[in-house]
Formats: structure tokens, sequence, C-alpha cells
């Protein structure tokens, strides 16, 4: 339907300010990242998560993304460190990817576009609940992690909503913790400029197949016709000046 949001032509990215207007907003994400713009900042300390496995809740097919939600009703699963002031609770964690390994992350480094892109959302409870969190420029912190193909062995994932329990998503972490830190917004509507984002500049390997598994998952309900859910990905939005930092050389 036209007025719901999507990545097709009548629906994409391109259209969502027509419903969202903080779409055209001054820090909205993702961003092209440019390693001989970006400024190293030695102030910037490790970022750290302390993540409960047992928060792991469900994993879903929201036709838009594959999401798996945690227990965030306390600070059970939290994220501190690095540009963060405060605990940030992990509420879920979600991916973008392509129709092929050429694309599919939403930020781009240097060029570079990776397959796929996880994004781990976290919520700052200062503000009360996620939607009060939402409002605020530091209310929310998504650390992003790329996707790259090679040939480790796959590990099977399923489809629709299911328990998905005893997860501990720090195992999708890279060895390097470096990373680059500007502030942001949602990458979809409503598009809340609201993110402090840390982006991972290690990727993470991933098999051809578990990228095949991302993209047999369908953006349509059980009974409607087949309509794969691939390139649920925004292009770049223009920086207007943001500073990106790096926290290492
Ligand atoms: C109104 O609440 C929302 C809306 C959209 C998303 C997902 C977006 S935000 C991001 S970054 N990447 C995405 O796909 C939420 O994620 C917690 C929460
Ligand atoms: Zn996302």
């Amino acid at each position: 339907a036209q007025s719901v949001w999507g990545y097709d032509s009548d629906n994409g990215p391109e259209r969502w300010h027509e419903n969202y207007p903080l779409a055209k907003g001054d820090k909205q994400s993702p961003i092209e990242i440019n390693s001989k713009d970006v400024q190293h900042d030695s102030s910037l300390s490790a970022w750290h998560a302390s993540y409960d496995p047992g928060a792991a809740k469900t994993i879903l097919n929201n036709g838009r993304t594959c999401r798996v939600v945690f227990d965030d009703t306390f600070d059970r699963s939290v994220l501190r460190g690095g540009p963060l002031s405060g605990a940030y609770r992990l509420r879920q964690l979600h991916l973008h990817w392509g129709s092929c390994d050429q694309h599919g992350s939403e930020h781009v480094i240097d060029g570079v576009k990776y397959a796929a892109e996880l994004h781990m959302v976290h919520w700052n409870p200062k503000h009360g609940n996620f939607a009060g969190a939402l409002k605020q420029p530091d209310g929310v912190a998504v650390v992003g992690i790329f996707l790259k193909v090679s040939k480790i062995e796959n590990i099977k994932t399923k489809g629709k909503e299911a328990p998905f329990l005893h997860f501990d998503p720090s195992i999708l972490f890279p060895k390097s913790r470096d990373y680059w830190t500007y502030h942001g917004s949602f990458t979809t509507p409503p598009c809340e400029e609201c993110i402090t984002w840390i982006l991972l500049r290690e990727p993470i390997e991933v098999s051809s197949d578990q990228m095949a598994k991302l993209r047999s998952l369908s953006k349509n309900s059980e009974n409607e016709p087949v309509s794969p859910l691939v390139d649920n990905w925004r292009p770049p939005q223009p920086l207007k000046g943001r500073i990106v930092r790096a926290s290492f050389k």
C-alpha cells in the first residue's frame, strides 16, 4: 500500500519524507564514511557490553527485517563506555542486507558497501522508556556491525516468530573494538535524530549460506504472494557538516 513505508520504488527512502518529515533532517543516518575525513579522538574510551543471554526472547520476521528482541525491563543487557555516558539497555537487534553480496549495508566505508549491516539497538533508561528516549539526542545508541561473506560453516536460522533463548549477542562482536562514532538518526521512519552511532571498523564474517538464509526471508505474510525480503537498506544521507570521530589512529 502507498501509505506504509518500505524499500520499493513507490514507498522507499526517496519518499519517506512525505509522511516522516524528519527524514530530511540535518542528522540523518546512514552516512558515507571517508577515512581521510574522520578525526581521531584519543579521549574516546572503549565501549563495553555486558549482555545476559537469558534476556533474549524471540526472533521475528516483521516483513522489513529479521529482529531478535530482548527483555529491557531492567538493566539486564547493557552497553556502556565509548562515547556514551551511563548504561544503555539492549532492546533489539536486526539486520539490513542486499539482494547480492555486493551491497546491503547502510553505512558505506571508503566507497565499500558490505553484504549486510547488523544493528544492536540500545536505549538510555534515564528517559523512562524507549518512546521517550526516541525524543532525546542522547536517547539511543546503536552498535553497527558490517557483515562480509567468506567461506565459514553456516549456522541454521529460523524465519518467523520463534523462541530465541540463551543467545548472547556479544558473540557477534568482531575481535577489534575499534569504532567510528557520530550523531545521527534511525535509518527507517520515523527517522528520529536520537542516535549516538558506534560503528565497528572490523566486519564479522558470515558464509554465503547464511546470507542465503537472510535472503530466503519473505516480506509478505504467510498466505500472500511470495515477495523476497531483500534490499532493506537506506542509502547514505547528507553529512551536513557533522564530524565523525575514530577511536583508532
Ligand atoms: C519507532 O521505533 C522504531 C522504529 C524503527 C526501528 C528500526 C530502525 S532504527 C535503525 S538504526 N534501524 C532500523 O531498521 C526501531 O528499532 C529499534 C524502532
Ligand atoms: Zn537498522
